[in-house]
């Protein structure tokens, strides 16, 4: 049985007592509420992370997540911040390849293929995000671009290490316009990026691969949205900023 995992993506949230007093009604809603056997992940801001590891110590249902990682291992890059860091404050996973990062920040599939090779050789595990834009999707071109964003970005790792992958699908469209794709939407995706983790790796890995949706995800629609054979959770963003919902979203695995 594949892992089902609920993840928040603060984004450029919070301040640092803001993002405490959230991640406190978090961990305080997840320790009473959540009954299943659901992983929930926080990745804040970089400034956040340590702290909140400290707090998150000793409730194994919640892990914290980055939001980005260097490529390089160290050196003069200066503003960034490495995998090796990352893990040294307690953080398990990264978000890497979000289309934000794609489209502000000019990240392609190569550079993410790099940065998926540091992040899993500092022991981390990366939520890897895919996803095409409205023009692509109008176009009819959206499973062609979910292909080559596996094929560039992932598909090179041997089958130890991509079995480390949490995938995310989000449609562009859907990232904070509240817009979500139908759940025949999302499910139609998602059974195509596990046929193409079958046909690269084999039937078992592509049945233990957990793979996430987002985009205007909430409390409301995400139990119709998990419901589908091949959704494994969500990746959330303005849901995320709020403990309720984001621990209502949690608890629909429950
Ligand atoms: O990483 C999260 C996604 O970008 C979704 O954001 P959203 O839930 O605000 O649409």
């Amino acid at each position: 049985m594949r892992k089902k995992i609920v993840a928040g993506n603060w984004k450029m949230n919070m301040d640092y007592n803001e993002g405490l007093s959230l991640f406190s009604e978090v961990i305080n809603m997840v320790k009473d509420e959540v009954t299943g056997q659901q992983q929930a992940v926080v990745c804040s801001p970089f400034i956040h992370l340590h702290s909140l590891a400290q707090m998150a110590k000793g409730y194994g249902k919640i892990a914290i997540g980055a939001q980005n990682a260097h490529q390089a291992e160290s050196g003069a890059y200066t503003g960034e911040i490495s995998a090796k860091m990352i893990n040294s404050v307690g953080a398990t996973y990264v978000i890497l390849g979000h289309s934000e990062r794609r489209q502000y920040f000019g990240e392609n599939n190569a550079l993410l293929a790099k940065k998926t090779d540091t992040v899993l050789a500092n022991g981390l595990r990366p939520i890897f995000c895919i996803g095409e834009t409205l023009d692509e999707r109008n176009a009819e071109k959206h499973f062609d671009i979910i292909k080559s964003q596996l094929a560039e970005g992932v598909f090179h790792l041997d089958e130890a290490h991509f079995s480390q992958l949490v995938i995310a699908y989000e449609p562009v469209w859907a990232i904070g316009t509240g817009v979500t794709a139908t759940s025949a939407q999302a499910q139609e995706i998602h059974a195509f990026i596990r046929q193409e983790i079958a046909a690269k790796y084999n039937d078992t890995v592509a049945g233990h691969t957990t793979i996430l949706y987002g985009g205007s995800c909430n409390p409301k629609n995400a139990p119709e949205l998990f419901a589908q054979p091949d959704i494994d959770g969500g990746l959330i963003g303005g849901a995320s900023l709020k403990s309720r919902d984001f621990v209502d979203i949690v608890k629909v695995f429950n």
